[in-house]
C-alpha cells in the first residue's frame, strides 16, 4: 500500500523524519487503517537513551512526522480528494508535545497509531499512540498547521 508521504512531491521529501529522499532520515511511511494512521518504525541499536530503551528525541521525531502526515491526509479524505491531487497539501508543525507514560523498550517495531481529533480551517490536531511490545509507552499531540505558500519564504510544492 502506498504510503501517505510517497505523494510528497520529490523537490519536498528531503524532511529528515519522514523525505524519502532523505537518505541520512528516518523516511517513516504512514498509511490509514480505518480511521487510525499507523507509521511502523524499527529503532537501531543506536537509537539508544539508557541501556536497552529508545531515545525520547527519536519519539519525538516519530511522532511529529507521523502526525504532519497524517494532518495532510486527513485533510484530502475530507474533501473527498485523491492524495496526490493537485494543489497539494502539505503541513508543517506548529505544536508538538509528547507525554513519556513508560520507557520505550528498545526490542523491535515501534507502531504509532493516530487519531484526527479536529480539523479546523488549516489546522489539524492529531494525537498519537507510541506502542512497544504491545504497551503505549508515549503519546503526543501535534498541531499541524496547513503550510503557508510562502513558508520560510520558500514557494510551497
Ligand atoms: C517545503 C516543505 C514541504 C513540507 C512537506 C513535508 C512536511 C514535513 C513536515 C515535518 C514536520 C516539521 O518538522 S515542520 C518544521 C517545524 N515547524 C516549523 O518550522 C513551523 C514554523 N511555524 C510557522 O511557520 C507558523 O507558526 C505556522 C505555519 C505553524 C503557523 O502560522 P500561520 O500560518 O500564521 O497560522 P496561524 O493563522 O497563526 O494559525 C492557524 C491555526 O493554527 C493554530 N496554531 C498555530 N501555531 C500553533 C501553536 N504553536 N500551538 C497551537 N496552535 C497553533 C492557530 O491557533 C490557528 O488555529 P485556530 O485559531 O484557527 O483554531
Amino acid at each position: 500500500m502506498e504510503a501517505f508521504q510517497d505523494h510528497y512531491d520529490d523537490a519536498v521529501a528531503h524532511c529528515y523524519g519522514c523525505g524519502r529522499n532523505n537518505e541520512h532520515g528516518h523516511q517513516i511511511k504512514t498509511c490509514w487503517e480505518g480511521e487510525e494512521t499507523v507509521t511502523r518504525f524499527t529503532p537501531e541499536p543506536y537509537h539508544t537513551a539508557i541501556p536497552g530503551f529508545v531515545y525520547g528525541g527519536l519519539i519525538a521525531s516519530l511522532v511529529d512526522c507521523h502526525s504532519t502526515g497524517s494532518a495532510a491526509a486527513a485533510m484530502y479524505r475530507q474533501q473527498n480528494r485523491e492524495l496526490g491531487s493537485q494543489p497539494p497539501m502539505r503541513f508543517v508543525t506548529g505544536s508538538l508535545h509528547v507525554d513519556y507514560l513508560k520507557p520505550t523498550p528498545l526490542d523491535g517495531a515501534l507502531e504509532l497509531r493516530g487519531r484526527i481529533v479536529e480539523i479546523k480551517g488549516r489546522k489539524v490536531v492529531v494525537e498519537t499512540d507510541v506502542i512497544a511490545c504491545g504497551e503505549v509507552t508515549a503519546r503526543g499531540r501535534v498541531v499541524a498547521v496547513q503550510m503557508p505558500a510562502d513558508f520560510g519564504g520558500a514557494k510551497a510544492a
